[in-house]
């Protein structure tokens, strides 16, 4: 996006700096914001980020040479490479808040022109922020998505790169948003953006809160650690108006009792304290139907999505569009037409011919795993064959939790490769088999290709095959390489093996 802001302007907007350079630079043009310095350019502010591996601010004498205006780096950084009076660097200890403050005042605070509603939790960010666009898009309120699969809105869509982008790319991303027209903003919030200010200087008319389970335990310390992350979205920093919390899930339980009552909307699928909850329920192969409890009144529903955790997730997103001003019996007339997301639950169906149900699904944390199988059993005549791996890299404890999952829910356990990353793919296996009791033999196949054409041949007619983890990814990462792999795609070559297409 082409804009451009003077270097005292963008300065003059940020809070707790020292006292800044008298330097000609100020009056310079900054053309853009950069925390690399391998593609920072000519005219451009550097910003050296903190990170897991190295200070950002250790490399602002290559961004000066490539041209930076200025460079904003740490007290450590400046000690290890001490800038000179004639450099314009400047040296701040809350790098991330200014990183944030100097984004949104170079895109002229885009977040402030948007209604903007933030979505937190282990699992059903995805689905539930697709489920808030689709309602505001329906009813002609023209909406931003910001998650892991893409940044898009009506005419517009970019594939992501972080579910949460890091400031300067999100603040950016917000500005083109505004310029496309769109009234509001739906985001996935995740816990690193949270821990890494990625999301500071965006006020949230609507927070959500969907769970909190198992995951990422090699960024955060524990649970607890974890919980104080998401929290964070329901502080005043970001929650503006309403906060909307699931009350089935113990961390939510727990969120609530920090508001007044006036500023939470509670929602469940069966407890009837809560402000919104469901009751009646019937739940089918393609979808679920029963009453819907609101403080707009009660309503029949009919929702396309398969399993108790979506209905969790729909729950969420109509208290969320409830709020924003829509009609409760026009959301609901819309919520079967709704086309489900990507790689969730998503069915690989190639003719009429086919004898067996193929499900991709992005289960990769030990409770969406558990969810996905015992959603699944009801509707699986045959056998449950559940094809799975861990990615690397990532929390390892999860890995036993996961295998244990399977082999308690599924009757075959297809033990595979996720995203391997730059771990040994064969000690992810080891970790995921832990997990598995000796009495069960599970497939350890790690090719996932050749995994998931197993399941698919071998499986009787009646057989379920889920093919958990990768869900929407059209990628593998082996070591460092990112090679095409799609597993909808593998799943139809299987399929017109076994069926002779
Ligand atoms: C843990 C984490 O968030 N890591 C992110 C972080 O990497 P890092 O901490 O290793 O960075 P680093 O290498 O130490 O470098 C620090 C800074 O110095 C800069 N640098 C570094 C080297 C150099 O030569 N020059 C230079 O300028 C880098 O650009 C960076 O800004 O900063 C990088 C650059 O911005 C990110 O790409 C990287 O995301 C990695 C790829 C990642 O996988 N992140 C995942 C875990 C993540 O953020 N996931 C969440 C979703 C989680 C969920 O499922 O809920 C997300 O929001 O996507
Ligand atoms: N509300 C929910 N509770 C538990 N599990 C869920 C829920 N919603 C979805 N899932 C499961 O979690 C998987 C991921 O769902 P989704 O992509 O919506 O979550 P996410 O929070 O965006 O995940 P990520 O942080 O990896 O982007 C789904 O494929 C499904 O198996
Ligand atoms: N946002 C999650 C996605 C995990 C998806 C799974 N396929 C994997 O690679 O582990 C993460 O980065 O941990
Ligand atoms: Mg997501």
């Amino acid at each position: 996006m082409l804009t451009s802001k003077k270097l005292q302007y963008l300065l003059n907007n940020l809070s707790n700096i020292p006292s800044l350079p008298n330097h000609s630079a100020l009056e310079r043009e900054v053309k853009g914001i950069s925390t690399n310095s391998h593609s920072c350019q000519l005219g451009d502010i550097f910003i050296g980020m903190p990170g897991t591996r190295v200070d950002g601010g250790e490399f602002w004498q290559s961004a000066m040479e490539v041209g930076a205006v200025a460079a904003i780096i740490s007290p450590q950084a400046a000690q290890k490479f001490p800038p000179k009076d004639d450099d314009c660097v400047i040296i701040v200890e809350d790098i991330i808040t200014v990183a944030a403050q100097i984004a949104a005042a170079f895109y002229d605070y885009p977040a402030q022109q948007l209604k903007m509603v933030g979505i937190t939790g282990t699992n059903g960010k995805t689905t539930t922020t697709h489920l808030v666009e689709y309602f505001l898009n329906q009813c002609q309120k023209p909406t931003a998505l910001i998650g892991t699969l893409y940044t898009r809105w009506p005419g517009f869509e970019r594939t992501a790169v972080h579910t949460t982008p890091f400031a300067p790319e999100l603040q950016e991303q917000l500005a083109e948003a505004v310029a496309a027209n769109n009234e509001y903003c739906v985001m996935e919030v995740s816990s690193h953006a949270l821990v890494q200010g990625r999301v500071k200087q965006c006020p949230f008319q609507v927070s959500v809160f969907t769970n909190l389970t198992q995951d990422h335990l090699d960024f955060h310390k524990d649970m607890e650690d974890y919980f104080a992350a998401k929290r964070l979205l329901f502080t005043p920093d970001y929650l503006q108006e309403k906060a909307i919390v699931n009350l089935d899930d113990p961390y939510g339980k727990r969120l609530i009792d920090s508001f007044q009552t006036e500023q939470v909307w509670t929602y469940s699928v069966e407890d009837t304290k809560a402000d919104f909850y469901t009751s009646n329920l019937t739940y089918q192969a393609n979808g679920v139907t029963g009453t819907l409890t609101t403080p707009f009144g009660n309503i029949e529903f009919t929702s396309p999505l398969v399993g108790q955790f979506n209905l969790s997730n729909v729950l969420a997103a109509v208290a969320t569009v409830l709020y924003l001003g829509l009609d409760v019996r026009e959301v609901v007339e819309k919520l079967p037409h709704f086309l489900g997301v990507p790689g969730r639950m998503e069915r690989v169906q190639i003719n009429d011919k086919q004898d067996i149900s193929v499900i991709v699904d992005y289960a990769h944390t030990p409770d969406s795993l558990e969810n996905l199988l015992k959603a699944a059993r009801p509707f699986i005549k045959g056998k449950m064959i559940c094809v799975f791996g861990c990615g690397g890299d990532r929390d390892r404890t999860k890995r036993p939790l996961m295998g244990q999952a399977s082999a308690q829910l599924a009757d075959v356990s297809v033990v595979t490769s996720d995203n391997p990353r730059t771990e040994d793919p064969q000690r992810i296996l080891e970790d995921v088999l832990t997990g598995i009791p000796e009495t069960i033999e599970p497939l350890v196949i790690s090719d996932r290709a050749k995994a998931i054409n197993t399941a698919i041949l071998q499986a009787n007619p009646g057989d379920g095959v889920l093919i958990a983890g990768k869900g929407h990814e059209d990628y593998q990462i082996l070591g460092t390489e990112k090679i095409h792999f799609d597993d909808r795609e593998e799943a139809r070559k299987a399929l017109e093996i076994r069926l002779k297409v």
